[in-house]
């Protein structure tokens, strides 16, 4: 079952009962405001129960807190791809769930995506509204009307959900005032959130001591390659002179060139034994860490990347063994791939570090978030104010960094790197990478305007001569695709055949078509049939290994450090005399970095045949060219975040399946994930 998949509650009234059928509100969230309520001890209005369920609803998909002047934006779902995504193994998947206490644990565990726009949630087409006007939730099921967000908040405020009660103190719900106006907390995540917010900014308010000189010896002695841009300097200037730096960019931004180079920094700053921790939300995250910086020979010490679980001691079921009174051992830790982190993970690391560590967050901001609840990278690149005590020792820090890479800080807004804003993000610890040093232009600039949500200048670009490296086909033009898909499979096959792993994989990352959905006829499960179709895959194929198969990982194994992900090509033992045709014949080859690894299928317990796969699935991943079906107008999973994700996995081509009208929704279609760690928090 899915998080998006909503069962109807027989003891539910009123307006829970109303929205429960609609499907805006599933059986989980409507049966914990019942415990909420239950642990007040008092009776719970109406209003107030359904700001409760509201919360315990946004919650489940993905934000950490309700928006109440988002109410009215409420849609309910139109029913179409309620299959969800299948979350790829994006994060916690050793499975520490780690929503299990209040019982909204929903997300945690089966992986599926909630980075729709939450499902049946928060679009931000409508206008939004927090006037006393009743709120109309429209959408494909019959209209509701909704109580405005004043009356549920004024219910809420008085209610013993908030308040506490003599016959139940515990208040199980906090709410505050924002930038986005009033936020509904569970209390788990507001404390969870509130230790985000207090650390970073004691963080923020002390600065290393580092001297300016040494520093501009080590950045000019780290960076020395005629393409090192300023930018990319500028980031080690700041991540020696702050506790916390936050580096974002898109895929092929250099961001992991720039994170060796930092560590190298770093270490000619401090000298011999700097400890160094890397780490990512995922086992394949880290493996794929691992082998980047391995490839950098900046690189000055044996590091070795694990999953923030592991580096936090972190069992399912139980407290990271690392924490405040048992913090980590490193002077800097690096986490890979931040966007996939949960606000539950973030909190915990950030407890576990020391005040005197440098930490460096990296990743791209407008990719996919977790799973689980909290988008804290792009919460942190757009955070819009810093805690007042920590702005002086900001600026320095700045002024610093500036004059370490040879910048007058007065006129470093001309400098060509820079852009708008840049210096006063800085100041955050933010830095953006912008520079592509991967991919093709056309691909560049479409996703530069996808991110930026202009439609039209999506569709402009697409139909521009000018751009060769993004198209657009119609769903029932799919000869191009077919022809493509026929010479890949060509390829991958006489690769195979030869025992040639080398090129088998080469063959393999060439192309991959991209779903939004794991189920339907243009998610993953129609796609494959069609393409083994195209293939000519055979019966007895279908039912065994054969050269040639593609193959996706689908659980981490530690013992053949494969991981949720990972994928390999079935080919002819190299090894083995050319007339054995038996299963010993054949090995799965794998590569991480320029490693390349034969396993025997036996090895393997989690395999399946991939010739398509989810979008969420493919974050992490880069190929050759890529095919990215779009679901239909109506899909939840239909997202500008969704879409950036998709067409950033291709290196030299993405094709993209769909009518010019869905491009354009999607394009339109934010995820929306409620925070209140974008702005600063007041009481009502
Ligand atoms: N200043 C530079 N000079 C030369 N090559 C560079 C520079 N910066 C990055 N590169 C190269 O560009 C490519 C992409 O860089 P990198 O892998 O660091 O990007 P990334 O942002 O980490 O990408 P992803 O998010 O996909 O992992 C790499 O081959 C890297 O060596």
């Amino acid at each position: 079952m899915s998080i998006f998949d909503v069962q109807l509650v027989d003891t539910a009234t009123g307006l829970l009962a109303e929205l429960n059928s609609a499907g805006v509100l599933a059986a989980a969230d409507i049966r914990i405001t019942d415990r909420l309520t239950r642990m007040c001890g008092e009776p719970v209005s109406e209003y107030a129960r359904l700001g409760a369920a509201l919360a315990v609803r946004a919650v489940r998909l993905g934000s950490t807190c309700l928006a109440l002047d988002r109410v009215g934006e409420l849609v309910p779902p139109d029913g179409v791809g309620s299959n969800s995504t299948d979350g790829g193994g994006s994060n916690n998947t050793d499975g520490v769930g780690s929503n299990s206490t209040d019982g909204v644990g929903s997300n945690s565990t089966d992986g599926v995506g909630s980075n729709s726009t939450d499902g049946v949630g928060w679009n931000n087409t409508g206008g939004v509204g927090s006037d006393n006007t009743a709120e109309r939730v429209a959408g494909a099921g019959p209209a509701l009307t909704l109580p405005p967000a004043s009356e549920i908040l004024d219910a809420l405020l008085t209610s013993p959900l908030v308040t506490g009660s003599d016959a139940g103190p515990l208040r199980p719900l906090v709410v505050r005032d924002s930038a986005d106006g009033p936020l509904v907390y569970l209390q788990k995540y507001f404390r969870q959130e509130q230790t985000i917010r207090e650390i970073l900014a004691r963080r923020a308010a002390s600065a290393p001591t580092v001297d300016t000189e040494a520093l501009a010896e080590a950045i000019a002695a780290v960076y020395s390659a005629p393409d090192d841009g300023t930018l990319q300097k500028l980031a080690a200037a700041v991540a020696a002179t702050r506790w916390t730096t936050v580096l974002a960019g898109g895929p092929g931004t250099g961001k992991t060139y720039t994170v060796a180079r930092i560590l190298a920094v770093l270490d000619r700053l401090q000298g011999p034994g700097l400890r160094i921790g890397l780490c990512a939300p995922t086992g394949r995250a880290a493996a794929q860490l691992q082998a980047s910086v391995e490839a950098e020979s900046t690189l000055p010490v044996t590091a070795h990347a694990v999953t923030l679980h592991s580096l936090l001691g972190w069992r399912p079921g139980s407290n990271p063994r690392h924490g405040r009174g048992r913090t980590l051992p490193h002077d800097v830790i690096v986490v890979d791939e931040t966007s996939m982190l949960s606000m539950t993970a973030m909190s915990r690391l950030l407890e576990a570090v020391r005040p005197d560590a440098r930490l460096v967050f990296v990743g791209d901001p407008h990719q996919l978030a977790s799973v689980e609840a909290g988008a804290v990278l792009a919460d942190l690149v757009e955070r819009a104010d810093l805690p007042e005590h920590a702005a002086d020792e900001s600026l320095a820090a700045l002024v610093q960094a500036f004059a370490a890479v040879g910048l007058d800080p007065a006129s470093a807004a001309e400098t060509a790197d820079l852009a708008d804003g840049d210096a006063a993000r800085m100041a955050d610890g933010v830095i953006t990478l912008r520079r592509q040093f991967r991919f093709g232009g056309g691909i560049s600039e479409v996703a530069a305007a996808v991110n930026a949500g202009d439609p039209d200048r999506v569709l402009e670009l697409i139909s521009s001569p000018e751009v060769d490296d993004v198209e657009l086909i119609a769903p029932d033009d799919l000869d191009a695709v077919s022809e493509e898909i026929v010479d890949w499979g060509r390829r991958l096959r006489s690769a195979a055949r030869r025992g040639d792993a080398e090129e088998a994989l080469d063959a393999l990352d060439a192309h991959r078509v991209l779903c939004a959905h794991r189920e339907g006829a243009w998610g993953v499960r129609g796609w494959s049939a069609r393409i083994t179709d195209w293939l000519g895959t055979t019966e007895a194929e279908h039912l065994g290994w054969y050269v040639g198969q593609p193959i996706l990982v689908t659980a981490n194994d530690r013992q053949t450090s494969t991981f949720n992900g990972d994928t390999g090509v079935v080919i002819a033992d190299p090894a083995s005399p050319r007339s054995d045709t038996g299963a010993d014949a054949v090995r799965v080859a794998f590569r991480r970095g320029g490693h390349i690894r034969l396993l025997h299928p036996t090895q393997l317990a989690d395999v399946v045949s991939v010739h398509a796969m989810t979008i969420h699935r493919s974050q992490g991943s880069q190929f050759d060219r890529v095919t990215v079906v779009l679901p239909p107008a109506g899909s939840e999973l239909l997202t500008r975040e969704l879409l950036y994700t998709a067409i950033t996995r291709a290196k030299s081509h993405v094709r993209i399946v769909g009518t010019p009208e869905v491009l354009a929704a999607a394009v339109d279609r934010r995820v929306q994930r409620a925070s209140g760690l974008r702005s600063s928090l007041s009481d009502l």
